[in-house]
């Protein structure tokens, strides 16, 4: 078992370019977090800077979406970043796996997203690296948290940078061209793919390599498919205007009429603005110092042996470098979480406060700084029993271990703290005292307090208290009595925004004022005024939150968070500078969601060809009618023979029909194994004899070959006929069958682009795809020209102008009726033809 200080080290859950994440428990609060682990002696002074900027901002950032800093480990070898655990992976997993999110979804985790972004710019830093792997979720995957902020920066007003960071497919055009840029306009072009990838689980610029991606970029256009709403395709393309001048600011995004449309209930509880919170060091860094909580300071007493004036240091001082300032901070969200309801998180807590007025601030949805609201009887008992998770001295086998910093590495606090970042520091297990406390006095909220009428007695009586408080302190500053009297409910954490004042408020939760036992108290040295918080009830209670709580207490963090690099096979990292070669991640999103799920047994392209030579044509016969006749299911064994010349069939087909297409496409053979297509096509031979498709023969080894390997592989025949007519007249096409039987197999769709555009744009499409098609025109169709093209897949398109609307209209019809080829074909097709003409219209 591995520890690095109070932490028990888990398996990996991520990889960055320099860093290994990994999943660890903390000892005493019993909670999970992610520690980011730096070789320093594997990085240049360049990236060891970047890591320390990186180190300094997350200090100062206290936003419910932006994943939270509890401490920086330091050892000779090693920087260890110590962030809360985001459980539910990265955002660019959930879309690979779920595919795109509705737009009411798309919305929710987008505002997030916004959210912590504009709190970002607020705040003058910039992030300059956003992307989906780089935006996580929580647990329930509700929520949004984000991380990495290797390249952000400070950036003033009126600024430039010009660095070039990021990932290609995120980055806004002025990088891609090595250009000066604003950092915060770069951002919400990064927001705007955000966007458009959560709509349509696909990129908006295609590209395999930074300089078709710069194209694409360049172009200045983006294709939004048809489902995306129109408000929601105008925002996407506000943010991803090519001149940053004209293109949106997050204030512009956040009041877009997407974004303020009306949220799900669930989701309108999440929207934060910058009223709900502030950088932690405002509040503290101001002249009012918040004050403690005293359940658990006194319980950091018991059990990390720390002294009350260590621990008010370091935790008003946010010494991250501490392992007290870490250890109260993960005790305080042990604690928030436990007591928010059941179902509540603490994004729902930052709402409830946001949403309420506040008579202390005098603000209406000005963040009241809601503080957890704990009672004694819930905080006092964060006693933790020596854990079993620390018992362990396995550090032999340990690089990390090896090098994990001992007390002597670390700064003073740790020594001082002894809460044990040695290895073996048996300091925090082992026996420990657990004091009995007792209360005379709950505690009241500010929030609590802002809903008591101003003139009431009762609010009298408190403002009454929490100014005898606020003078005793000032009279009193250091001592160990009175003024260090506990602020019961209020932590660094609920502090941010905390209007001034607010710090000196005596606290009594009249809504907690539950029976207290009246146990004996044992007092211990430094808890004068603990004793006015503190039930003895406590102590059971708080053993129970940190003993019971579902998942918490499970400490088995090597198997969680396995799944992430197993699964997607590592981490699609952040390049730096225009000579790399990286383009995106190693696992694509497909462009569009038909394709969302490349490895899908269902889809399948074919590829079959009309122009076998003679010789293949008939060693595919005999070979065919060899098998087909066989008696003895053995010998169905020729198939694979068969299969084999099929798929040299194909090859050469591929190569000698380059010339014969249009737009003299470059058929690539190699191409079939890019789109996983097996080398089967379904098509049918009576449909070749009688519908139009070119080539047809009363044999056409390849279709009977396909009809039989169809049997084998999927155990049915094709059966459908569907078809265009050739006939002049149009009277009794097989799509008119096929209709009157009530199949719907012709998919229509009207389009209001020119006749001459529909078919350019398929014939585009067609060749992106890499599928062969035949073209012809003189055909005519209910008497007006049609443009028909046939697929070898068994698709017919056909293209027409037709009155009254003078709109081109175009069938696909799906010549093999069961073949999921045909039918995923026709849709990707129409999508295209949707994106670029949103106002088409299916019939
Ligand atoms: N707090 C966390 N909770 C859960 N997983 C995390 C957390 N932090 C990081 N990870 C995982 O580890 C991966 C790498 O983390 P991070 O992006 O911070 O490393 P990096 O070295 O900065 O990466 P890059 O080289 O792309 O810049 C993340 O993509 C994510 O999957």
């Amino acid at each position: 078992m591995m520890f690095i200080g109070p932490y028990k080290i888990g398996k990996a859950i991520g990889r960055g370019n320099f860093a290994v994440v990994r999943l660890a428990k903390h000892g005493i609060a019993k909670i999970k977090v992610a520690i980011k682990i730096i070789d320093k002696t594997r990085i240049d002074e360049e990236n060891l800077q970047k890591i320390e900027r990186e180190i300094s901002i997350l200090k100062t950032l206290d936003h419910p979406n932006i994943v939270k800093l509890y401490e920086i480990i330091r050892s000779e070898r090693y920087i260890y970043i110590v962030t809360e655990y985001c459980g539910g992976g990265e955002l660019y997993e959930y879309l690979i796996e779920r595919g795109r999110v509705t737009e009411v979804e798309a919305r929710r985790f987008f505002s997030e997203i916004v959210s912590a972004i504009d709190y970002l710019h607020e705040n003058g830093i910039v992030h300059r690296d956003l992307k989906a792997e780089n935006i996580l979720l929580d647990k329930e995957k509700n929520h949004i948290k984000i991380i990495d902020f290797g390249f952000s920066n400070y950036q003033t007003s009126d600024s430039l940078l010009n660095t070039w960071c990021g990932s290609p497919p995120y980055a806004a055009p002025e990088l891609l061209l090595g250009n000066v840029y604003d950092g915060k306009k770069a951002d919400v072009w990064s927001l705007g793919v955000l966007l458009y990838i959560l709509v349509t689980a696909g990129f908006p610029f295609p590209g395999d390599s930074v300089d078709k991606l710069k194209r694409a970029v360049l172009s200045g256009q983006v294709k939004i498919p048809y489902w995306v709403s129109v408000e929601c395709s105008d925002l996407i393309k506000k943010m991803l205007v090519l001149n940053p001048k004209k293109r949106f600011s997050v204030k512009q995004v956040l009041s877009h009429r997407w974004m303020t449309a009306p949220h799900s209930a669930r989701s309108a509880s999440v929207i934060l603005t910058k009223e709900t919170f502030s950088p932690r060091t405002t509040s503290l860094l101001g002249n009012q110092s918040p004050r403690l909580d005293a359940a658990i300071m006194h319980y950091m007493q018991q059990h990390g042996k720390w002294t009350a004036d260590q621990i008010n240091e370091d935790v008003l001082k946010r010494d991250f470098e501490s392992d007290i300032y870490a250890t109260y901070e993960l005790l305080c969200d042990k604690v928030r979480v436990s007591t928010n309801d059941a179902n509540a998180n603490c994004h729902e807590e930052y709402t409830r406060r946001g949403s309420r007025g506040s008579i202390l601030s005098g603000k209406a949805n000005v963040e009241d700084p809601k503080p957890l609201t704990i009672s004694a009887h819930q905080l006092a008992q964060l006693g933790l029993s020596a854990s079993p998770d620390c018992d362990s001295d396995d550090s032999s086998n340990s690089e990390l271990y090896d090098d994990s910093p001992t007390g002597s590495m670390r700064n003073d606090r740790s020594a001082k703290g002894q809460i044990g970042l040695a290895i073996n520091d048996q300091t925090y297990r082992g026996e420990q005292r657990r004091h009995t406390l007792c209360a005379n006095e709950n505690l009241i909220t500010p929030e609590m307090l802002a809903q008591i009428p101003f003139t009431s007695n009762l609010h009298q009586a408190i403002m009454q208290q929490q100014t005898i408080s606020a003078l005793t302190r000032q009279l009193q500053p250091n001592a160990a009595g009175p003024s260090h009297a506990p602020m019961p409910g209020w932590y660094p954490t609920a502090i941010h925004g905390l209007p001034a004042g607010l710090s000196a408020v005596s606290t009594t939760d009249y809504t907690r004022m539950i029976p207290v036992p009246n146990n004996e108290r044992r007092a211990s040295a430094g808890e004068t005024l603990l004793n006015q918080t503190l039930t003895p009830s406590t102590i059971e209670q708080l053993q129970q939150l940190v003993q019971q709580q579902p998942n918490e207490n499970n400490d088995n963090v090597e198997e969680e968070g396995q799944g992430y690099l197993n699964k997607f096979g590592g981490k699609r990292n952040t390049v730096h500078g225009m000579s790399s070669t990286m383009i995106g991640p190693s696992n694509p999103v497909p462009r569009h969601a038909p394709y969302a799920k490349q490895n899908s047994g269902e889809r399948r392209s074919s590829w079959a060809s009309t122009t076998a030579t003679v010789q293949q044509k008939s060693n595919l016969e005999r070979l065919y009618k060899q098998a087909t006749q066989a008696q003895d299911p053995a010998e169905l064994l020729l198939l694979p023979q068969l299969q084999k010349e099929f798929q040299e069939l194909l090859l050469f087909n591929g190569v000698a029909s380059n010339s014969n297409h249009a737009n003299n496409h470059q058929f690539d053979p190699t191409a079939l194994n890019r789109f996983n297509c097996p080398r089967i096509s379904i098509t049918d031979e009576q449909n070749r004899q009688h519908s139009l498709a070119p080539c047809s023969s009363s044999f056409d080894p390849v279709s009977t070959f396909e009809k039989k390997a169809n049997e084998v592989v999927f155990g049915q025949r094709p059966h459908t006929v569907i078809g265009f007519s050739t006939s002049v007249s149009g009277k009794s096409t097989p799509e008119q069958q096929v209709r009157n039987n009530g199949d719907e197999k012709v998919k229509s769709l009207v389009s209001t682009l020119s006749f001459t555009h529909v078919v350019d744009e398929l014939k585009n499409s067609l060749n992106q795809l890499q599928i062969p098609f035949e073209e012809s025109n003189e055909v005519v169709y209910m008497e007006h020209e049609m443009r028909r093209l046939s697929l070898p897949t068994g698709v017919e398109i056909g293209v027409a102008v037709l009155p009254p609307e003078q709109k081109s209209h175009i069938e696909f019809a799906i010549l093999s009726s069961d073949s999921p080829t045909s039918e995923l074909l026709c849709d990707e097709l129409i999508n295209r033809l949707r994106i670029i003409d949103p106002n088409s219209v299916t019939e």
